[in-house]
């Protein structure tokens, strides 16, 4: 299991801290300062980079303070966290809506909102204290292409529909297809950030993959040269599917 690798009940060595991480004491870890951003973050950001930079700093402060994230992420934030989300923007062309499932303290779904105001994140996100950072953070940095959604992503079939969407760190990827697929438009495409046991998962489930509608996969890295552990995403594309039968047809009798 990667550092990016964790499975929705939180198991597993990943960056994020799933539980508000206290001290021995019992109180809340004390808020650190952001590190500063590494000379990769104004090459990815550009015109954003103070944007990510006040993005990092919160995470560093009420994103520890809260448990979003555990203090032991926070030297690693740039690469690790913000970077490795934000490179795989190239994943997404211009004006798309992207649904990042299992948002957390915001990893992918903020740091590409930031870095492409042009896509619209739609953040899905089943813990209140989560979502209630979510929305803190957003309106915080000025943030106007997210919505929050609080629930589980299997909630959302049937009223949250995009051609895009993401997640890190949530499940494998078998599981996230039984979640994402639903939330996907015919065509669509699951963008989940792996890391190196995307070709591995790949291939583990490439059947199970086509039986749920995957037409064609991808194993797509991004950063590499620029971070010193660049971002490997699987990247899975459904096909059409058959339009439901009219009810009212069949039981009239009636052809159409
Ligand atoms: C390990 S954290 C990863 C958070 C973030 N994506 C990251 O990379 O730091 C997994 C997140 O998935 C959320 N989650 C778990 N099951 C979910 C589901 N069925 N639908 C949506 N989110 C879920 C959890 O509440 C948690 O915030």
């Amino acid at each position: 299991m990667t550092s990016h690798e964790r499975t929705d009940d939180g198991r597993g060595t990943g960056e994020t801290g799933t539980a508000p991480v206290a001290s021995s004491e019992g109180a809340p870890p004390a808020a650190l300062p952001a590190p500063t951003a590494p000379a990769a973050a104004a090459v990815v950001f550009g015109p954003h980079v103070a944007l990510a930079e006040r993005f990092a700093a919160i995470l560093a402060d009420t994103g520890v303070s809260h448990g979003l994230i555990g203090p032991r992420e926070v030297p690693i934030l740039w690469d690790r966290h913000i970077l490795n989300c934000a490179v795989a923007h190239e994943a997404f062309p211009e004006g798309a809506s992207v649904v990042d499932v299992g948002s957390g303290a915001g990893l992918p779904g903020l740091a590409l909102a930031i870095v492409r105001p042009d896509l619209h994140l739609h953040l899905v996100e089943p813990m209140l204290r989560r979502t209630t950072w979510l929305s803190t953070t957003i309106a915080e940095l000025g943030l106007e292409n997210c919505t929050v959604h609080r629930g589980r992503a299997e909630e959302f079939a049937g009223t949250l529909t995009a051609p895009y969407a993401t997640a890190r760190a949530v499940a494998r990827i078998d599981k996230l297809a039984r979640w994402t697929f639903p939330l996907l438009a015919d065509g669509g495409t699951l963008v989940a950030l792996k890391g190196e046991s995307a070709p591995a998962e790949l291939a583990a489930e490439e059947k199970v993959l086509r039986r749920l509608g995957m037409v064609e996969a991808r194993v797509v890295t991004y950063g590499a040269g620029l971070l010193p552990v660049a971002t490997t995403t699987l990247q899975v594309t459904l096909g059409a599917r058959p339009a439901p039968r009219r009810a009212s047809a069949r039981r009239s009798g009636k052809r159409s």
